[in-house]
């Protein structure tokens, strides 16, 4: 069998940290004090260095592959002589629990609309395509949540086959974190951004993986560009335990929180209870169903301590 050096060698360029963040080239750091104020706002924690060095390259990056793709488009409007309706660039970003998806997801997001080529960037997480709570019961799916089985599948490759043909209003359902839960009487509306991010635990999953019908199609065939966060499962389970301790003063304290009997839990408790979380659910997900797929991305962002990302593979 190959390693994994090996398959990295042969299918992307590597950078460096230093090597990628001279990418950026001419691109300024066009984020005024009020960005600047609002990315500290997705996470108070992020680096102004992580924003220059790795986001902003990825920005440009990404314009110059859709500016690509919109001149592939302008030639075959020519070609077949009518306007093809407004289809959204569409990117995954897929990953671990706790690797910072969401904000890699929500920095892109603010980034990306900065450009006058594509300013309307939406950003849909597929938590809101899990089974609803007692569904999942009704199932015994409580404790394999994030695992394949828990989505409904159907709903998320029919919602994203929308958004790909171009319709003029698609819904998406909302999750809350507070309830843990689907939302049930509102949803996001999606109406024809320039480009649709798309962020969650199994984005880039395909027919080859073993446990799913090989019939069926996947979110990962109507994606343009997938991004993979990549870390250390040691590192992965610090960052999921760090997590959970603040939620205590923020989503678990809240009276309406699932997990409100965790909030008065001292240091000790909850580090044991997050860490049995992540043995017994976000662990095994990660290593069966997450990292295998990896290597299918165009890109995968490899992050080390302090969540400072120390290596970028791109496809050749
Ligand atoms: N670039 C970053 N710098 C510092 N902390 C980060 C960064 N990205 C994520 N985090 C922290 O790591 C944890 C997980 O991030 P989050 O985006 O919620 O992950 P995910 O969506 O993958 O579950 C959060 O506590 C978040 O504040
Ligand atoms: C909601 C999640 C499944 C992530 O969903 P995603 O948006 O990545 O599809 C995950 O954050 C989660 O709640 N996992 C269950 C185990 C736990 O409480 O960590």
């Amino acid at each position: 069998m190959l390693a994994t050096n090996q398959i990295h060698n042969a299918l992307y360029l590597a950078f460096e940290r230093q090597q990628w963040a001279e990418l950026r080239k001419s691109v300024p750091l066009t984020l005024s004090e009020a960005d600047l104020e609002d990315l500290r706002g997705i996470n108070e924690s992020i680096s102004l260095d992580e924003v220059t060095d790795i986001y902003l390259p990825l920005s440009r990056l990404l314009n110059l592959i859709i500016g690509a793709k919109q001149q592939r488009g302008l030639v075959l409007s020519q070609f077949i002589g009518r306007e093809p309706p407004k289809r959204p660039y569409i990117i995954s970003i897929a990953g671990s629990v706790a690797v910072g998806k969401s904000t890699t997801a929500r920095i892109m997001q603010a980034l990306l609309r900065q450009w006058p080529e594509h300013p309307k960037v939406d950003l849909v997480t597929t938590d809101g395509f899990l089974y609803p709570l007692a569904e999942l019961k009704r199932r015994g799916l409580l404790q394999r949540k994030g695992f394949p089985e828990s989505y409904d599948m159907k709903m998320l490759v029919e919602f994203i086959s929308k958004i790909k043909a171009g319709e003029s209003t698609v819904h998406a359902p909302i999750y809350s974190h507070i309830t843990y839960d689907r939302v049930a009487d509102t949803q996001q509306v999606i109406e024809q951004p320039d480009i649709l991010i798309i962020e969650g635990l199994n984005v880039l999953q395909t027919s080859q993986d073993s446990h799913v019908a090989i019939s069926q199609p996947f979110v990962s065939d109507f994606v343009d560009f997938s991004i993979y966060v990549d870390a250390d499962e040691s590192l992965l389970k610090q960052w999921y335990i760090s997590r959970f301790l603040q939620f205590r003063q923020g989503a678990f304290s809240d009276i309406n929180s699932y997990f409100h009997h965790y909030s008065d839990l001292n240091d000790a408790e909850a580090t044991r209870i997050a860490a049995n979380i992540w043995d017994s659910i976000n662990g095994p997900n990660l290593n069966l169903n997450i990292l295998p797929t990896r290597d299918r991305a165009h890109l995968i962002l490899s992050k080390g301590t302090d969540h400072m990302m120390n290596q970028v593979l791109l496809r050749k």
